[in-house]
């Protein structure tokens, strides 16, 4: 297991800072600031079309920004070259059925970020083969994946990401289609992953299993940020252990401009629970 020291736990993974993008004429995002600490776990949140899949697409350099900074690991994303640190898994998608591939050549694919075009070792193999178990399809390795449900699919997708052993792992709606017992494989698996050191920003529409690994929630309102804190309560409950249902983080009490959600070295706080309502 990984252990970070305060100042790794304040390092920036993921800085978007004052970022604005259009797509066609459309303005999708407008000054968004997102950063996302070594060890955070941060859910994306926002009604369908508020920009969460560009937000996080602008993250990895998919979509151009027209105002505003992007940084991966403190590098502007633009000459950012290191991506075997990043796994990302896009919005669910079909582009891979129909594609003459295995489950197990599709997870590989996942780890040619750290392979380049070096044969695999022994360490590449037992890699994918760990990728399949921790998403449950170990059995269904050698299946074509167009013989795959959606769900199943879905999970050959995270498999792909965490095939490359990640520090950082960004994932747009990664429970969407996949059944509550699977989700519960995921989020165990997730909760390793974080208990190693991995940093996680997620596309959420609900908690669901996630919740408890939820350290921040952003939310987005027509591509601007309106609440940045404690993950939303779910009905009844509080958002987090020790979180007061009772006293609400007001939406946009704390707003953009969330650096400050990265531990201080010098505030010896708590690290992921700052900027809980006490
Ligand atoms: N390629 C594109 N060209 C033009 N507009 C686009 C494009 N992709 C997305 N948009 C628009 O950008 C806005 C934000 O889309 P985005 O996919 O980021 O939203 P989202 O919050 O992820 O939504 P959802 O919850 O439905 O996935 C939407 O109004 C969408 O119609």
């Amino acid at each position: 297991m990984t252990t970070f020291g305060e100042d790794a736990m304040s390092e920036p993974v993921v800085a978007l800072r004052g970022v604005s993008a259009e797509l066609g004429a459309r303005p999708v995002l407008r000054g968004i600031d997102l950063t996302v600490c070594r060890g955070q776990v941060v859910a994306l949140l926002g009604a369908n079309g508020s920009g969460k899949s560009t937000a996080v697409r602008s993250a990895i350099g998919q979509v151009p920004v027209s105002a505003g900074a992007v940084e991966l690991f403190g590098v502007p994303v633009r000459r950012f070259r290191d991506w075997r640190r990043v796994g990302y898994v896009p919005q669910r998608t079909t582009a891979a059925t129909g594609v003459p591939a295995t489950v197990t050549e599709i997870v590989a694919s996942g780890r040619l970020s750290r392979t380049g075009f070096r044969r695999f070792c022994r360490a590449d193999h037992a890699a994918v083969r760990r990728a399949l178990e921790l998403v449950g399809l170990a059995d269904r390795a050698g299946d074509p994946v167009g013989a795959l449900s959606g769900g199943q699919h879905q999970r050959v997708l995270i498999a792909r990401a965490l095939a490359a052993e990640p520090e950082l792992l960004i994932m747009d709606e990664p429970m969407a289609g996949v059944d509550l017992a699977h989700q519960e494989v995921l989020a165990e698996t997730l909760r390793d992953q974080v208990a190693s050191g991995t940093t996680v920003l997620l596309v959420l529409h609900e908690l669901g299993p996630l919740e408890p690994l939820i350290d921040r929630a952003v939310v987005l309102r027509d591509g601007r940020v309106v609440h940045d804190g404690p993950p939303p309560t779910a009905a009844g409950r509080p958002a987090l252990p020790g979180h007061d249902p009772a006293h609400p983080s007001p939406a946009g009490a704390l707003g953009a401009g969330a650096s400050h959600h990265c531990l201080d070295p010098q505030a010896g706080t708590e690290p992921l629970r700052t900027g809980l309502p006490s």
